[in-house]
């Protein structure tokens, strides 16, 4: 398989904070690949790098073989790459129609001036096709009954599921979602899944995805990469990131024998004056 993605020595410092230390992995198309890690350990950091928002300090980054790594924001919906944010990023003012219509605007081919001459030009055609892509995605995330709806008056969940709409109307090739489950109910979760896997596998798009949910990540991922304190500590099949000691350690929480000092006596509880 192809790499879609590929993320050669990437570090990220905010003046004497390393957000990311000489991180290398790639995604394949057609992947369904997941990062997890603790609190801080580079996550967003490496999303921001990939669709522009922060510049590396070091290192390089290449979507399907081209260097993007001083590409700037806006060109690289144009080639393909969509992502969702941590915090919502919605109009909350707007409909759930006009949202979705916006992720498009990459897309439109009409500017303000041929637009003007709506039935000359191909701008009535054109808005018709967007509408079309619209509603099958409406369709597809099953938003029929909240389409009209002004998006800052839906319970999160369904927030989220208008954020991955929008991110989807960019008909992106690779889709970055950053923690499209926070938040949300143990059904809502299973739903979110369940389109993830579906715009995977029946929309062909390649998933790099952030979660924090141990249980949905080791579900649906094809791969897992782990970081730490910036550094990636771990990659591969979700079965042996679970097993790896130091994802244990660093993730989970475990203590890796290796490390504890047999000598070390525990510290005397500290008694109350
Ligand atoms: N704009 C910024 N300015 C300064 N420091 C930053 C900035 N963005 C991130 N950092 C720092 O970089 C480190 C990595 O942050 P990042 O948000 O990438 O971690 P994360 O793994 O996504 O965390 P979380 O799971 O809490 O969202 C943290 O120490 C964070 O404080």
């Amino acid at each position: 398989m192809e790499h879609a993605l590929e993320v050669r020595g990437v570090s990220l410092r905010f003046g004497g904070v390393r957000a990311l230390t000489e991180v290398s992995f790639g995604v394949k198309a057609g992947e369904l690949f997941s990062i997890i890690g603790p609190n801080g350990a580079g996550k967003t950091s490496i999303v921001n790098c990939i669709s522009g928002r922060y510049k590396p300090t070091e290192g390089q980054l290449f979507y399907r073989g081209q260097d993007i790594t001083t590409l700037n924001t806006n060109a690289r919906p144009r080639l393909g790459i969509g992502r969702t944010f941590q915090n919502l990023a919605l109009f909350h003012h707007m409909s759930v129609l006009d949202n979705i219509m916006v992720g498009r605007h990459h897309l439109l081919k009409n500017n303000f001036i041929t637009g003007s001459l709506y039935w000359l030009t191909g701008a009535r055609r054109e808005e018709l096709e967007h509408r079309r892509k619209v509603e099958e995605i409406i369709d597809f995330l099953d938003l029929q009954s909240v389409r009209k709806a002004t998006a800052g008056t839906l319970p999160y969940g369904l927030r989220k599921r208008v954020e991955l709409a929008r991110a989807m109307a960019l008909e992106p090739q690779l889709i970055l979602l950053d923690e499209p489950m926070a938040g949300m109910n143990f059904e809502e979760k299973e739903d979110m899944a369940r389109y993830i896997v579906d715009l995977n596998e029946e929309f062909g798009m390649t998933v790099m995805m952030i979660e924090h949910d141990m249980g949905v990540v080791m579900d649906i991922s094809h791969r897992v990469m782990v970081l730490d304190f910036g550094r990636k500590i771990a990659e591969g099949d979700p079965a042996a990131v679970l097993a790896d000691p130091h994802v244990k350690r660093a993730y989970l929480g475990e203590e890796d024998e290796v490390l504890v000092d047999p000598d070390d006596k525990p510290a005397a509880p500290e008694c109350a004056a």
